[in-house]
Parts: structure tokens; C-alpha cells; sequence
């Protein structure tokens, strides 16, 4: 359906994609992957013709998008990360506007219209300003006018970006709908949103690509590599509460919690075996460590911490 050939863009000396090579199959729903400046707009925007690549070739159902560009532009719906949206026409009007520009036949173009909004669920939205439409109706909109005319292929640059939690999982719906009937490329930085509607991910940092598989196979990859090592800045109490609420967090298991709280001890009585005894000096010591940390000498720390709470109260006493 979509073959990049070693594609590349450059702006200058900065090259924004760096030998890109992939196919998309039909009928799937792709997620490009990447954080913010990874090259996924321009590779979007070079598939869309709306950017000449500086190298490298792009193919849409065999159209060469450079030199074959208004064959392989029909088979592409495009909404870019900024809608391109005219905020003093109603929701009807641009549709038919946008409509005429895309050369849908003159006697096809109502029930066009009609058709992208049921899609996209705007209809009754079709007499309002587009100005006054929510962050969601508005994509909405710039996903109807991409799919004015029913291109084969959907490219959708970030369309979940900017909206609340509940748009976000509307329009997960509607992109899901809409990949039984067409194949679809979306782009994200935001993991999650790609794996939740996505049967392919690729990967992109830096330009170039750095996986391609399924949400299911990348996430076992990731298996292996799902401990990590937190270094916390705190109060005693604040970090231990910290800790009990880590807890609480469900497949979250927090293995080292009471070597973690014999580190603060050893870094408390490692103070005191240093003839420190400013309190201020304790505390700061005291206020990082580490989870992963290993303890290295059991018995003598327990025997300390025991010292420490002793001297405590010794001191509480006297006070
Ligand atoms: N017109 C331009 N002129 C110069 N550099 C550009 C231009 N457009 C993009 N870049 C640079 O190309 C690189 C890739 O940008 P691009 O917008 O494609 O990334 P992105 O993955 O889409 O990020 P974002 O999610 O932030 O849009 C970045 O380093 C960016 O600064």
C-alpha cells in the first residue's frame, strides 16, 4: 500500500529524517511513534506531498508521490497537527468548501457531506461556527474533511493531542471505526495512545527508524527491562509515606523497601560514627537514597538504627 525508500530531510545541516525505510500494509491501523522532534510531521507531510524530500522515494498504491502527485494525493485523507480549520464558516459550509477543493464530483458532494459527518459524528454540529466548537469537535471536523472523497489511506498527524481524556477516548473510537475501512497512519509521543488502538508500531527517533512490530511484541521486549531504580529526595517520614503509597499502585512491587530504610539508618549512623552529630548535616545526608540500593552490612545496621532511636529518646528525655 505505502513503501518509504530511503528517505531523507534535511533543513540546512539538520537532518529531520535520516534514511527512513518502511512498508504499511492495507487495511491497518499504524502508529508512528516518536518524541517531540523525532521527524514524524516531516515524514507525514513528505507521504502527503506537502514536502519535497531532500532524498529517497515514497509510493502510495504505486504513485510516486514526486512525480506522479495528484494520483497518489487521492488516495490520501490528511488531518495535520494543526487542523486546517476556517473558524468563521459553519461546520457545513467548510465541509462543502473543502469538499469542491478535493474535486468531489459537484453532484456527489451533499451526500458527501452528509456522509463524512455521520462518520465523525457531527451532524448536529453542522450549523455551527467552527470558532465555537470544543478542542474535540473541531478535530472532528478536520478528520471529516479528511475523509472527504473516501481515501484508501488516513494520515492523522497527533490527533489526540490537546484533548481531555474523555475526547481523547472518543476519538480513539472513531479512529478505530474507521480503520475497518481504511488503512490508517497516526503519529503520538505518547505511548499509550498508539499501543490502545494501534496493530503496528513504528518507532522513530532522531530521524530514523528504530522499531517496527506489533504493540504486543514490542511489549514483550519491554518485559526484561521493567525494573527500575528510583533515587528519592525527602524527609524520612515523607519518603517513607511515599513508599506505602507505591504500594497501593496495582503489578507495582516495591522489593528493597526495608533495605532502602536500613540505608537511611547507615547514612544516619555513618554520621554519628563521624563524630557529625549537626543535626542539620544528618538531615540533609539523610534526605536521598536509593531503592535498589544493597545493604552491605545487616546486623550491624539493625544494631545502629537500634542506637539511633535510642539516643532519641535518651534526648527527648533529657529535653
Ligand atoms: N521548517 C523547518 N525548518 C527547519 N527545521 C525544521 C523544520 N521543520 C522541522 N524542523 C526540525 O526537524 C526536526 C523534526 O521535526 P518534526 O516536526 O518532524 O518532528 P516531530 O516528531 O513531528 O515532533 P513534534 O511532535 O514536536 O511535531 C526537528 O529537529 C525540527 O526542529
Amino acid at each position: 500500500m505505502i513503501e518509504v525508500k530511503d528517505l531523507v530531510k534535511r533543513y540546512s545541516k539538520n537532518t529531520a529524517v535520516d534514511h527512513l525505510n518502511f512498508h504499511v500494509q492495507k487495511g491497518q491501523i499504524y502508529g508512528f511513534l516518536g518524541p517531540n522532534g523525532a521527524g514524524k510531521s516531516t515524514t507525514m507531510n513528505m507521504m502527503t506531498g506537502y514536502l519535497a524530500p531532500t532524498e529517497g522515494q515514497i509510493l502510495i498504491n504505486g504513485h510516486d508521490v514526486a512525480e506522479e502527485p495528484m494520483e497518489a494525493r487521492k488516495c490520501i485523507g490528511y488531518l495535520p497537527e494543526i487542523p486546517p480549520l476556517y473558524p468563521d464558516m459553519t461546520v457545513l459550509e467548510y465541509l462543502r468548501f473543502a469538499a469542491e477543493l478535493k474535486q468531489v464530483p459537484k453532484n456527489d458532494r451533499s451526500s458527501e457531506v452528509e456522509r463524512v459527518m455521520g462518520e465523525t459524528r457531527i451532524k448536529d454540529m453542522e450549523h455551527r461556527l467552527i470558532r465555537h466548537l470544543s478542542k474535540g469537535y473541531k478535530q472532528r471536523v478536520g478528520l471529516a474533511q479528511a475523509l472527504l472523497g473516501d481515501p484508501e489511506v488516513l494520515i492523522l498527524d497527533e490527533p489526540m493531542v490537546g484533548l481531555d481524556p474523555k475526547q481523547i477516548i472518543e476519538i480513539r473510537e472513531l479512529i478505530r471505526g474507521l480503520g475497518q475501512k481504511h488503512t490508517v497512519i497516526l503519529s503520538s509521543h505518547i505511548l499509550s495512545e498508539i499501543t490502545s488502538v494501534c496493530d503496528h508500531v513504528l518507532i522513530i527517533s532522531h530521524g530514523k527508524l528504530v522499531a517496527s512490530d506489533t504493540p504486543e511484541n514490542l511489549g514483550s521486549y519491554m518485559k526484561h527491562s521493567d525494573a527500575m531504580e528510583l533515587q528519592v529526595r525527602g524527609s524520612k517520614g515523607a519518603c517513607e509515606q511515599a513508599m506505602e503509597l507505591l504500594k497501593q499502585v496495582e503489578g507495582l512491587e516495591v522489593r528493597t523497601t526495608p533495605a532502602a530504610l536500613e540505608d537511611v539508618f547507615l547514612e544516619l549512623t555513618d554520621e554519628e560514627n563521624n563524630g557529625n552529630s549537626d543535626t542539620a548535616a544528618r538531615q540533609e545526608k539523610s534526605e536521598s537514597f536509593s531503592l535498589g540500593k544493597k545493604k552491605q552490612k545487616t546486623e550491624d545496621t539493625e544494631e545502629k538504627a537500634v542506637s539511633v532511636e535510642e539516643q532519641k529518646s535518651d534526648e527527648k528525655e533529657e529535653q
